[in-house]
C-alpha cells in the first residue's frame, strides 16, 4: 500500500450532519420520542397559525356569550366575559411559550457563558461565578418573582426575566461540569500547542461536547418555566391583560362550580407541553447516549474499511520455523449495542504464535490488542462476543467450545500475565494460597506437593524470601513482586502458551527489565510459547521472534521481528518507528537474537 492509498476521514461538518441526521431518525423510532416532537409540533404550528385556525378575538368580551358552551360560535365555550376559548388558548400558547423562551434563553445565556469561562479559566471569577450561583439556588424563586412584581409590575417578560436570571445556576453548574471533565482532554491540549486561541477552543472543542447537555437541559428548563409562568399567572400575579394559559386557570377556577369543564382547556395545554418537553429531553439524552459509541464505531469501521482493508504485509518466516500452537484466523470481535448496532472493536485479525516462541503484538492504545487476547481466552467483558472467525489452539477451534471445556484449557494450557499485577491478586487470601489452589485443582496434586513447587517458583521468579512471601498477603509485597508472584502463578501449571497483557505497564523501568529478563528466562528453561500485548518496540526487541503490528483493529504488518525492524514496510509501522527512533530513521542492520539487546537500544 502506497501513501497515497489512505483515504481520508469524512471531513467533520458532513460527518455532524449525518450524525445528526441519524439521531433524528432514532428520536422519531422511538415511541416515546415521537410522542413528545408531535406534541410539541402540534403545540408551536397552533401558536403560529392562530390566527388561521381561529377568526375570534382572544380578548374580546361579549355580552351574549357569557359561559356560553361548546358549539358553532365557541368550539371550546366561551368564559366568564364571554370571550372565545379556543382563540384565547391559542393565543395564549404564543405567550405562554415566548415567556418559557425568555425564561430558558436568559438563564443558559447566563449558564452557558458563566460555566464557559469559570470552567475554561478557573481561579476567581470561578470562585465568583461558584459562590454567586449557590446563592441563586439558596433564593427562594417565588418571595424573588413576588417582590419582582411588586418593585417591576404586572409584567409577565420582566417576570420570566427574573426567573431566568434565578435558573442560570442549573446551566452553570452543568456545563462548569463538562468543561472541568474536558479542560484537560489532549485534544485540548494539542489544540494549545498549535496556537488556537482560547475563544476558538472553547467554541470549536469544548462547547462542541457541552451542546447536547445544553439542549437537553433546556428542554427542561422551559417545561418548568411554563409550570411556573402559569402559576404565577393563577396566583394573579401575572398580567392579566394578554391571554396566558395561567390567565385562563385563573378566569375557569373562579367559575370552577359554573363551568367546569373550563378548567380542562388550559390544564390540559400546561400538562402536555410541559411533559412533553421534560419527555423529549429524557429521549434526546438516552438517544445520545447510545449513538455517542454506536456512531462513532460505524463511522470507524467505515475508515477502517477503506484505510486498512487490505491484507496485512507478511514478512517470510525464517526456514524451520517451528509447529504453531495457536493460529487466529480472521477475528472479528466487538460489542453489541441496545440499539441493535454491532460496535466492532476487532476486524478480521489473523495471527499464528508458534511453539516456543515469544510473539508480540503491537499498536497504538485502542488498537484491539487487548479484545484479541481475551478473546482468545474467551474472557471479554459482558457485551462483547466473537461474531466471525477461528481461534485454533493445538487443533482445538476456542471460539466454539463449551465454557465447561474452556476451564479445562485456561490456566492449565493458556495462562495469563495482566497489566496490573496488585488489582489481580485478591487481598484476602495469602500469596500461598492463590498459587497452591490452581494448582491443587488443575495438576491434581497434593496441598504439600503444590507447596513445594510453589516455593521453588517464587525462588525461580526471583523472589527473595520465598517462605516469608508464601505466607504473605498481597498488600505486603511490591508491585515488582506482585507481578513476579503472577507469573509464577502463569506458570505454575505448565501451560503451552502464556498471554502477557502489557505485563511491564504499571512497573518502574528497572523493574520492568527485571521482568522482561524473567519472562525471556523462562520461557528459554520451560519452551513456552509466549502471545506478549504491548505498545513498546523495546519489549518486542528485547522479548520478542516474531510480531504483529495492529491499527485499528487489523493486523497491518507481521513477521520476524529482525526483519521487520530492517524492513518496516507499512506506512504505520514506520510511522510508528519514526515516532521512538531518533531522526526518524532505523539504525543500521539488526542484530541476531543473541543481540537483541542492540536491538532494544536502538529502538529506545
Ligand atoms: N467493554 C467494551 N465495550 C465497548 N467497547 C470496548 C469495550 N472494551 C474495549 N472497547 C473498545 O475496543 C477497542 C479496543 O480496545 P483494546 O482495549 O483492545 O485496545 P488496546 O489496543 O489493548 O489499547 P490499550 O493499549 O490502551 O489497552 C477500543 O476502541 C475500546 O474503546
Amino acid at each position: 500500500m502506497t501513501e497515497s492509498a489512505i483515504v481520508p476521514l469524512p471531513d467533520a461538518a458532513a460527518e455532524g450532519s449525518a450524525a445528526r441526521a441519524h439521531l433524528m431518525r432514532r428520536l422519531l423510532r422511538n415511541g416515546t420520542g415521537l410522542a413528545a416532537i408531535i406534541v410539541l409540533v402540534l403545540v408551536v404550528l397552533g401558536a403560529i397559525f392562530a390566527p388561521l385556525l381561529t377568526h375570534a378575538d382572544p380578548n374580546k368580551a361579549d355580552l351574549n356569550s357569557l359561559l356560553a358552551p361548546i358549539g358553532p360560535g365557541h368550539p371550546l365555550g366561551a368564559d366568564a366575559a364571554g370571550r372565545d376559548v379556543l382563540a384565547r388558548l391559542l393565543y395564549g400558547t404564543r405567550f405562554s411559550l415566548a415567556g418559557a423562551l425568555l425564561a430558558t434563553a436568559i438563564a443558559a445565556f447566563i449558564g452557558v457563558v458563566a460555566g464557559l469561562i469559570a470552567g475554561y479559566y478557573q481561579r476567581w471569577f470561578e470562585s465568583i461565578a461558584s459562590w454567586a450561583a449557590s446563592l441563586l439556588m439558596a433564593l427562594p424563586a417565588i418571595v424573588i418573582l413576588l417582590a419582582a412584581r411588586a418593585v417591576l409590575g404586572p409584567s409577565m417578560w420582566m417576570s420570566m426575566a427574573v426567573f431566568g436570571v434565578l435558573l442560570s445556576p442549573a446551566f452553570y453548574r452543568l456545563v462548569y461540569t463538562a468543561v472541568v471533565g474536558v479542560r484537560n482532554e489532549l485534544y485540548v491540549d494539542a489544540a494549545r500547542v498549535a496556537g488556537v486561541g482560547d475563544a476558538s477552543i472553547i467554541g470549536r472543542h469544548i462547547l462542541a461536547v457541552v451542546r447536547a447537555p445544553i439542549i437537553i437541559q433546556a428542554a427542561m428548563v422551559m417545561g418548568i418555566s411554563i409550570a411556573i409562568e402559569a402559576g404565577l399567572d393563577f396566583l394573579g400575579l401575572g398580567d392579566s391583560s394578554i391571554p396566558t394559559w395561567g390567565n385562563m386557570l385563573n378566569d375557569a377556577f373562579s367559575k370552577m362550580y359554573q363551568a367546569p369543564v373550563l378548567l380542562i382547556w388550559p390544564s390540559a395545554a400546561i400538562a402536555l407541553t410541559s411533559v412533553a418537553l421534560v419527555l423529549f429531553a429524557n429521549t434526546l439524552r438516552d438517544e445520545l447516549e447510545r449513538a455517542g459509541s454506536g456512531g462513532r464505531a460505524k463511522v470507524q469501521s467505515t475508515a477502517t474499511g477503506t484505510v486498512f482493508g487490505e491484507p496485512a504485509i507478511v514478512h517470510a518466516d525464517e526456514p524451520g520455523s517451528a509447529a504453531p500452537i495457536l493460529a487466529v484466523h480472521d477475528l472479528v470481535v466487538g460489542y453489541d449495542r441496545p440499539g441493535g448496532e454491532f460496535k466492532q472493536v476487532v476486524n478480521g485479525v489473523s495471527l499464528t504464535v508458534r511453539r516456543g516462541e515469544v510473539h508480540g503484538l503491537i499498536g497504538e492504545s485502542g488498537s484491539g490488542k487487548t479484545q484479541t487476547a481475551w478473546s482468545i481466552l474467551r474472557l471479554l467483558p459482558e457485551g462483547g462476543r466473537i461474531a466471525a472467525g477461528t481461534i485454533v489452539f493445538d487443533g482445538v477451534d476456542l471460539s466454539t467450545q463449551s465454557e465447561k471445556q474452556l476451564c479445562r484449557i485456561r490456566g492449565r494450557r493458556i495462562s495469563y500475565i495482566p497489566q496490573e499485577p496488585m488489582s489481580n491478586l485478591d487481598p484476602s487470601f495469602t500469596i500461598g494460597s492463590q498459587l497452591v489452589e490452581p494448582m491443587v485443582v488443575a495438576l491434581g496434586i497434593s496441598r504439600a506437593e503444590a507447596k513445594r513447587r510453589a516455593l521453588s517458583l517464587l525462588a525461580r521468579v526471583g523472589i527473595p524470601s520465598p517462605e516469608r512471601t508464601f505466607s504473605s498477603y498481597p498488600h505486603e509485597v511490591s508491585g515488582g513482586m506482585a507481578q513476579r508472584v503472577l507469573i509464577a502463578g502463569a506458570v505454575s501449571c505448565e501451560p503451552d502458551l502464556v498471554i502477557a497483557d502489557e505485563p511491564t505497564t504499571a512497573l518502574d523501568v528497572t523493574v520492568q527489565a527485571e521482568i522482561l529478563d524473567l519472562l525471556r528466562g523462562l520461557q528459554r528453561d520451560l519452551g513456552v510459547s509466549i502471545l506478549i500485548v504491548t505498545h513498546n518496540f523495546g519489549v518486542v526487541a528485547d522479548l520478542c521472534d516474531r510480531v504483529s503490528v495492529m491499527r485499528e483493529g487489523r493486523i497491518v504488518e507481521s513477521g520476524p521481528v529482525r526483519e521487520l525492524f530492517r524492513d518496516p514496510r507499512h506506512p504505520y509501522t514506520r510511522s510508528l518507528f519514526d515516532a521512538i527512533l531518533e531522526d526518524g530513521a532505523a539504525r543500521g542492520a539488526l542484530a541476531h537474537s543473541s543481540d537483541r539487546h542492540t536491538v532494544k537500544e536502538g529502538a529506545r
